[in-house]
């Protein structure tokens, strides 16, 4: 067995997504750790000295294979936006693309494949408290996202195999925040400039979770290098959060003030919003072929924010050592700072 993993010190990895919001986080905390890095993407959205950028699609193995040269360590952190809500793209890239990496990535003899899942992939619109990794993936997701990051994830995981040298694990993060993130400040940002950030969905005390993206970045690289065949943690899914949750309606607020705009005030019946927001994207999908829109508050969106979904990191905490290395105030000062341009008025 011991020549299976003759590469276990090689400090040369890949990263898959390199070019996007957490990709190019974990980028640059591999330099800074000593990794030589090859960034795999569609799209080449930044230069580095010491990064290889390969540009290309997660579901063209010949260029996978070009990209994986020499490679020990792979992380997996690509996926289209949730919010573009194509089926046809999540299947592709999601499932096939990822099933086309392992295939590349057994052939090119790398040993480690550390995937970014999602903590979604339990969550249906229902509470979840301090959820654990034994809970059952949703069997109702509320979109194709989440639906293509289960398939997504049960396939890493059944792709563990120390017997033919690869091992693997998922870390599920929650709410990635921070410097240089598309979705979450943006869309906050727009909804509150179009005057729609006025509103409380439901009572307002819901707890959740939001993840400083140092600490996701700080888990990634703790399961990569406590990834050893003996090790407890191979082919095991991981939730990695700030371990600190908060309501819902408090974080956004604080984002907001942050920035200069109001925190929503008035209270709104949760399944009113519900209801609206599930009419609204069956609209948008009958109206598909006349009109292109896309609603604000989607079905996930508002089941996000009117119920609890916080989830527990003790397995992590157990297996690797997990701990976050950026607390919740800091990390939303530190990614108000950030958006400059998004202040109010600016
Ligand atoms: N942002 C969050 O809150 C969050 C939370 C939990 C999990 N995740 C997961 O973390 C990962 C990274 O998310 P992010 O927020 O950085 O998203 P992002 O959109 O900023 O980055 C994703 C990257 O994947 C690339 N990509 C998409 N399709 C590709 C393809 N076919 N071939 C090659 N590259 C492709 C994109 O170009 C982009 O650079 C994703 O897997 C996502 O599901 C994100
Ligand atoms: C219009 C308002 C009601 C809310 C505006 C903020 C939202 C855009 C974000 C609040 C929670 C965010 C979130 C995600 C996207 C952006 C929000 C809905 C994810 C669905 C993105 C994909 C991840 O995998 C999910 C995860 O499990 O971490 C995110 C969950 C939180």
């Amino acid at each position: 067995m011991l020549s299976l993993y003759p590469l276990q010190s090689s400090k040369r990895c890949a990263v898959i997504g390199g070019s996007g919001f957490l990709g190019r986080h974990l980028v640059e905390k591999l330099l800074g750790k000593g990794y030589t890095v090859s960034v795999f993407d569609i799209r080449q959205s930044y230069e580095l000295p010491g990064v290889t950028f390969h540009q290309g699609d997660l579901c063209d193995k010949q260029a996978l294979l070009t990209a994986l040269q020499g490679v020990s360590l792979v992380f997996h952190c690509a996926s289209p936006a949730p919010a573009s809500d194509d089926k046809a793209l999540f299947q592709r890239v999601n499932i096939q693309g990822t099933q086309t990496v392992l295939q590349a990535c057994t052939e090119a003899g790398v040993q480690k494949v550390v995937l970014t899942s999602s903590a979604s992939v339990v969550f249906e619109g229902t509470d979840i408290k301090d959820g654990r990794e034994d809970l059952p993936y949703a069997k109702n997701p509320i979109d194709y996202y989440t639906e293509t990051k289960i398939e997504q994830e049960k396939l890493v995981l059944k792709a563990c195999d120390k017997e033919k040298g690869l091992l693997t694990v998922a870390i599920r993060p929650h709410g990635i925040f921070g410097p240089r993130d598309p979705q979450l400040v943006p869309i906050l940002v727009d909804t509150a400039r179009r005057g729609n950030m006025k509103f409380i969905i439901g009572d307002g005390s819901n707890l959740v979770d939001f993840t400083f993206v140092d600490n996701v970045v700080h888990g990634l690289i703790l399961s990569a290098e406590s990834l050893r065949p003996e090790s407890p943690i191979c082919g095991k899914a991981y939730h990695i959060t700030n371990d600190e949750p908060v309501r819902f309606w408090d974080f956004m607020s604080d984002i907001l003030v942050g920035l200069g705009y109001s925190a929503p005030r008035y209270n709104l019946p949760y399944t009113l919003v519900y209801g609206l927001a599930l009419l609204l994207w069956l609209l948008s999908l009958l109206l598909c072929p006349l009109v292109a829109f896309k609603p604000t508050f989607t079905p996930m969106r508002v089941a996000l924010a009117g119920k609890h979904h916080f989830y527990s990191c003790s397995r992590a905490k157990q297996d690797m050592g997990y701990k976050p290395v950026v607390g919740l105030k800091d990390g939303i000062r530190r990614t108000v700072e950030s958006y400059p341009h998004l202040r109010h008025g600016a």
